[in-house]
């Protein structure tokens, strides 16, 4: 059984990388959750599958006629979850360890870290994450955006690879330079250093 790779995937806001308000993202960027959906559904792995990691927050403000994730494995990590396969597309998990035990023998070929806050700031130290994807969103006047919940990650401990590495990680060429609205943004991969 191949190990799969485990990514972090945000959206961040530079140059304080603020993720979240209020339990919501503080924007609404249509091609930046085209670009989110295709890059943690795709597999390259035949008849692969890749599996979500989420906190329970987040899990709990998906709409219910929208979770799971479809086409992926969403595993939810909440302290009070025992761990347990709740059905095909939903795993119950009290810790990251514990939900990857969970997914053996499923053949998942990658696995997306995709929030909230406090998963991604309790995970970016483990050594059990390879990859940082991260959209860089620029702002005109970023000050003005509402944010509470930051990605708190060590820039000293990881590298920034150049884009030509990360098409070859999704496995087709990303845009650059996006601009919706008063944002500008591009998808980035981090490794560790
Ligand atoms: N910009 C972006 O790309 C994204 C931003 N977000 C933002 O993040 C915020 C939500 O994040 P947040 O409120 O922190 O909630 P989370 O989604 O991170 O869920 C937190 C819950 O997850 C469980 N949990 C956290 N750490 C662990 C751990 N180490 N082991 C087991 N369970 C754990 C706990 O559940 P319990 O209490 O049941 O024990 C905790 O209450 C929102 O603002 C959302 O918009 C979310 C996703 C993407
Ligand atoms: C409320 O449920 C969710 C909230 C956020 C979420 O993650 C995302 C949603 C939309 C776009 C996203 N873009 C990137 N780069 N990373 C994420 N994790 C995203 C996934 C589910």
């Amino acid at each position: 059984e191949h190990k799969p790779t485990i990514s972090i995937v945000v959206a961040a806001l530079k140059p304080k990388y603020g993720i979240g308000y209020q339990g919501k993202m503080p924007w609404r960027l249509r091609k930046e959750i085209q670009y989110f959906k295709n890059v943690t559904s795709k597999t390259t792995k035949s008849n692969g599958i890749n599996a979500v990691i989420m906190g329970r927050k987040t899990w709990e403000s998906i709409p219910k006629k929208f979770r799971p994730l479809p086409d992926r494995i969403n595993i939810v990590l909440s302290r009070s979850f025992n761990n347990e396969t709740i059905d095909d597309s939903v795993i119950h998990a009290d810790s990251i360890e514990n939900g990857l035990k969970l997914i053996k023998g499923k053949n998942v070929d990658k696995v997306f870290i995709i929030g909230g806050g406090e998963i991604y700031n309790s995970v970016i130290g483990s050594e059990l994450v390879d990859n940082l994807l991260i959209t860089e969103i620029e702002h005109t006047d970023p000050e003005t955006v509402p944010m509470d919940t930051f990605l708190k990650f060590p820039e000293d401990k990881w590298v920034k690879q150049p884009k030509s590495e990360l098409e070859k990680f999704i496995g087709e060429p990303v845009d650059e330079n996006i601009t919706e609205g008063d944002y500008a943004y591009n998808y980035t991969l981090w490794t560790r250093k």
